[in-house]
């Protein structure tokens, strides 16, 4: 059995395979003891582990200890790499690269072999291009949808507002509305944005990822919904290196 995870800064995903065949998909809040409890008892068949980590060093440290202990085979981190079947990093030090866009565009380039654009709407949000041969354009970094509102929470002394999910964009005549429209119209400038440059660019498929997905399709995002882009890519390459 092979276990992927996709550790995040919100959450950790992770994958159950038996012979490439999926049997259970799924994930727990960043924090806990014990973050794959719901599957611990399978963790003893466990004979491969493959993550992707953008997590602080202590939390990653924690994770390796926990699986080493619970699973009987090796455990393998994997990172942001200068190329792989075609697919090349435009980083001058590729491994400052978050290992999640890495796996998440080789998951694209696996999936398509064409040019795409991969968003991640974790809790930030990177845009990534890849063009047709392969060459990664390069990427944006943005704030995440809740981490913007936290943002505002916390470091303006008068803005506060309760939460809500719209997906009207426009001017607000309160403080809620101010903000929680405001983070709709934000996004739809994004969207706006990300559509220009694939049309520009010539790129072929968007996909989109992370649990704000599905928020963003809510704000008018067009292109492929791949919840699991990162285990996708990860699976890939861990698939590359083992067999
Ligand atoms: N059940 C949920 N728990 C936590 N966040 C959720 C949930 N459902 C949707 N979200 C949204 O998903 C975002 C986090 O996305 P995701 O879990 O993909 O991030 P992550 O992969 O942990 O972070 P990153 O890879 O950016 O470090 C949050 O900002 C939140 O708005
Ligand atoms: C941007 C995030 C937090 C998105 O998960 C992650 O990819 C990361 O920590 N990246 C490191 C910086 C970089 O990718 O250039
Ligand atoms: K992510």
């Amino acid at each position: 059995m092979r276990l992927l995870v996709d550790a995040g800064n919100t959450r950790f995903k992770w994958r159950l395979e038996q012979e490439g065949i999926v049997i259970d998909e799924g994930w727990s809040a960043l924090g806990t003891n014990a973050p794959l409890a719901s599957i611990e008892g399978y963790l003893g068949a466990v004979s491969r582990v493959g993550v992707s980590a953008v997590i602080h060093e202590d939390i990653r440290l924690r994770l390796s200890s926990y699986l080493e202990q619970k699973v009987s085979g090796p455990v393998h981190f994997y990172w942001a790499e200068a190329q792989r079947f075609g697919l090349r990093n435009s980083y001058m030090d590729p491994r400052t690269m978050g290992a999640d866009r890495w796996h998440g565009m080789y998951g694209a380039w696996k999936r398509y072999k064409c040019g795409c654009a991969v968003i991640d709407a974790g809790s930030a949000i990177t845009v990534d291009y890849v063009n047709n041969s392969g060459q990664h354009l390069g990427g944006y970094i943005l704030p995440g949808l809740k981490m913007m509102l936290k943002s505002l929470k916390n470091d303006a002394a008068r803005i506060a507002f309760e939460e809500g999910e719209v997906s009207k964009a426009e001017p607000g005549i309160n403080t809620a509305e101010c903000v929680n429209q405001g983070l709709s119209w934000l996004s739809r400038a994004m969207i706006e944005r990300v559509s220009k440059d694939v049309s520009e660019l010539n790129l072929s498929q968007t996909l989109v990822t992370g649990g704000d997905a599905g928020r963003l399709f809510a704000l008018g995002m067009k292109g492929a919904h791949h919840p699991s882009l990162v285990l996708d890519g990860l699976g890939y390459i861990d698939s590359e290196a083992f067999g």
